[in-house]
């Protein structure tokens, strides 16, 4: 049957937390589905990283969906729905918006819950939370956007859990303030299905939904690098931790679609509050003109530290090309 309204799914949480991991994980339900995605760095890499081609996808870059870039939302799905609608058979049966890793969910669920004509024809479903259980105090501490992540949470996802040891699980649980099980961990086993059905539970303290006006401007800033010729990864992986050593507290997020030399696919590159994780391989894309590029986000200056990775790699010898946001 075609359902009234098609149901939307927001993934949130804060960046690095394991959205697009989750966004792969859910696209394997069966249930044919259309995906916004939404990055703060002006160069889209997320679109590779998922695991499922052929699927509606729209892509909107360059800022963040509450903010800078919240106008382009309406059409988009505007958009989609004109494609859904005018399909004999449906292309897709939901959405699910992968926010950035640094928007703040309230005023995405205001354009989808108060614009009259996509309220006609879209029902948030979910809005689920990432949480990643090494860096989410620090994070939470710091950033009113990942408290406002969580605020809105209908359902709050602990990821990470293989890289936190015993200690690290049991001050979260203590800061949250909740018992242990109060919150799934998303492991490989934990079954979808099951968590969808499960009670939410965000801790009453961390449900206070800060004011928008009140949430400040994001401090956030991104650069873009296209790389002509790709280092190996020793080389690149040398150079990456020197930066993260570096910038222990300005380097908030890198992530990138590399082709090195050794592999004949290309690869995905992620550091995450300090931790460089080693290359995943992607399947590779048609139609894609093989230039390796590279997103780094930061609290600082962001041309510094482009300019600070160029030196290291070659010596500034890498025809790169530099893209600031
Ligand atoms: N070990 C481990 N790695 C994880 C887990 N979840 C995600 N990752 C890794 O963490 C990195 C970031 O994951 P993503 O899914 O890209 O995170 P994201 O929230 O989509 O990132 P942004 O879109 O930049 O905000 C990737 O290298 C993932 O493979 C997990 O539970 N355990």
């Amino acid at each position: 049957m075609i359902p009234n309204k098609i149901p939307v799914i927001v993934l949130t949480g804060f960046l690095g937390s394991g959205k697009t991991t989750l966004l792969n994980r859910l696209l394997t339900d069966g249930v044919k589905t259309a995906v916004l995605i939404n990055e703060f760095g002006a160069t889209p890499i997320d679109q590779d990283l998922l695991q499922s081609r052929d699927i509606p996808m729209a892509v909107l870059s360059g800022g963040c969906l509450c903010c800078q870039i919240k106008g382009a939302l309406a059409p988009t799905l505007k958009n989609l729905w004109m494609a859904w609608n005018n399909a004999a058979t449906k292309p897709f049966e939901r959405i699910i918006i992968e926010t950035s890793g640094v928007a703040s969910p309230e005023p995405i669920l205001d354009t989808l819950l108060r614009e009259p004509w996509l309220s006609k024809r879209y029902h948030l479903q979910q809005i689920i939370t990432t949480l990643a259980i090494p860096s989410a105090i620090a994070q939470l501490e710091r950033h009113a956007e990942a408290r406002a992540q969580m605020a809105w949470a209908d359902l709050l996802l602990l990821t990470h859990a293989d890289l936190a040891d015993s200690n690290e699980q049991a001050e979260l649980i203590e800061y949250l303030n909740i018992q242990a099980p109060a919150i799934p961990t998303l492991t490989a086993a934990l079954d979808l299905f099951e968590v969808s059905a499960l009670h939410c539970y965000v801790p009453p303290a961390f449900r206070r939904i800060p004011d928008g006006n009140a949430l400040p401007e994001h401090g956030f800033r991104s650069v873009s690098l296209y790389l002509e010729h790709a280092p190996s990864w020793p080389h690149l992986n040398t150079v990456l931790q020197t930066l993260l050593i570096n910038h222990p507290d300005d380097l908030v997020r890198i992530k990138g679609v590399v082709y090195f030399p050794e592999c004949s696919t290309p690869s995905a590159v992620h550091a995450v509050a300090g931790h460089l994780y080693p290359p995943a391989p992607l399947p590779e894309r048609p139609n894609q003109d093989r230039r390796s590029r590279l997103v780094l986000i930061t609290t600082s200056d962001p041309e510094r530290l482009a300019r600070a990775l160029l030196i290291n790699l070659d010596g500034g010898n890498n025809k790169a090309s530099i893209r600031l946001h």
